[in-house]
């Protein structure tokens, strides 16, 4: 680190690991990044996520030092990275620990070599850096294959040797590019939880940056969504998928939601009939009792179609579709208002579901 370099003066006011202030940047006519803001808190899971093109890739390459941003300014530790010069981005470079869909091994070094290469490159003496590989083995589940080369490992395992790698320099950050993109979904959820408990254990901040909504849904803290190089949306996990407030977050929720079972679907009508078809989102502790409590408007009873309850992180997340009859909408919106959740009408149907 250059002893030189005071930290900036909003280091001190803060506990973010990252800052983004206003960050832009420009190729051609197509803006990567238009204006990001956005910090990362020590000790939390941030999901960034994006469609194809939406500026993540551009977002890590300003995050770890290979692109420069053409206006604003990051932070890493108080220390604004945009202005420095190679020979000073070296050490703050090493504080970001990276790991990569492919895992980026080398082939041709055994298992423990991959995870020490950071320390020898740091200098360590090879018996110390030998001894924290082992460590960092047994920190992610593969003791034993210290000699292994990575070709003997199934995916989920090198992804592991990557994230011991990543760990090895004990970095202020993990930052985490797709990692589970080229895995399946068991072996995804195992790396997962894997970096769920690192975090846990080790305190360590995590960015994860993902096109998969199920990837935050695992294990994010908060998710901040990015569309044609801007942030769209930034809220808790749990909160994106009960209210998501814009179009972009909608359709990357629409494959991991419940939603309409198709063959109802195919029988709405927006010509209003007896039926009425509504989907009703309420999140928090409002979600468990909320078909209880609005029951008690319809002594009649509603029917409940499809959806149900889910836990995000440690809050319960409802996703209800519910038949009424049309006449008893507006009482059932002004109820379900009052409850805290957001109804949207589907359409009509012509015999009751
Ligand atoms: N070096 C470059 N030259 C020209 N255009 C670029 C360059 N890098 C990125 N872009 C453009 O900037 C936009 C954002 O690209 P970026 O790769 O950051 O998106 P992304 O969210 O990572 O997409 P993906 O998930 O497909 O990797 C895209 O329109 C892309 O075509």
């Amino acid at each position: 680190m250059n002893s030189h370099m005071p930290p900036s003066s909003t280091a001190s006011q803060d506990q973010s690991v990252v800052r983004l202030r206003d960050v832009k940047r420009r190729f051609g006519a197509t803006a990567a990044l238009d204006g990001v803001s956005l910090n990362v808190q020590r000790g939390e899971i941030l999901g960034i996520i994006g469609r194809s093109g939406a500026g993540k890739s551009t977002l890590i390459r300003c995050l770890n030092g290979l692109e420069r941003p053409d206006a604003g300014t990051i932070e890493i530790e108080g220390r604004d990275i945009t202005r420095l010069g190679e020979m000073d981005l070296q050490p703050l470079r090493r504080k970001i620990g990276m790991i990569f869909q492919h895992f980026n091994l080398l082939s041709a070094k055994t298992v423990e070599e991959n995870v020490a290469l950071p320390l020898k490159i740091e200098g360590w003496p090879r018996a110390k850096r030998l001894a924290r590989a082992a460590e960092l083995l047994d920190v992610v589940g593969l003791t034993g294959k210290a000699n292994a080369y990575p070709k003997a490992l199934s995916g989920g395992q090198k992804q592991r040797v990557g994230i011991a790698r990543a760990l090895a320099a004990q970095p202020a950050l993990l930052l985490s590019d797709e990692a589970t993109s080229a895995l399946d979904p068991e072996t995804t959820r195992s790396i997962l939880a894997l970096l769920r408990d690192i975090n846990r254990r080790l305190g360590l901040t995590i960015l994860l940056i993902t096109h998969e909504m199920e990837v935050v849904r695992a294990i994010a803290d908060r998710v901040v969504v990015l569309d044609h190089g801007r942030i769209v949306e930034e809220a808790p996990v749990w909160q994106i998928f009960s209210h998501p407030q814009s179009d972009t977050t909608r359709s990357l929720l629409s494959g991991v939601r419940p939603q309409l079972p198709a063959h109802i679907a195919g029988r709405l009508t927006q010509a209003t009939t007896a039926t009425v078809i509504v989907a009703a989102d309420v999140g928090g502790a409002a979600a468990t009792d909320f078909l209880k409590d609005i029951g008690r408007a319809f002594p009649d009873g509603l029917n409940l179609i499809h959806g149900g309850i889910d836990h995000i992180g440690s809050q319960p997340v409802g996703r209800f579709f519910l038949s009424l009859p049309s006449e008893s909408l507006s009482l059932f919106l002004q109820s379900a208002q009052i409850l805290g959740a957001h109804v949207e009408v589907l359409g009509h149907v012509a015999d009751p579901v």
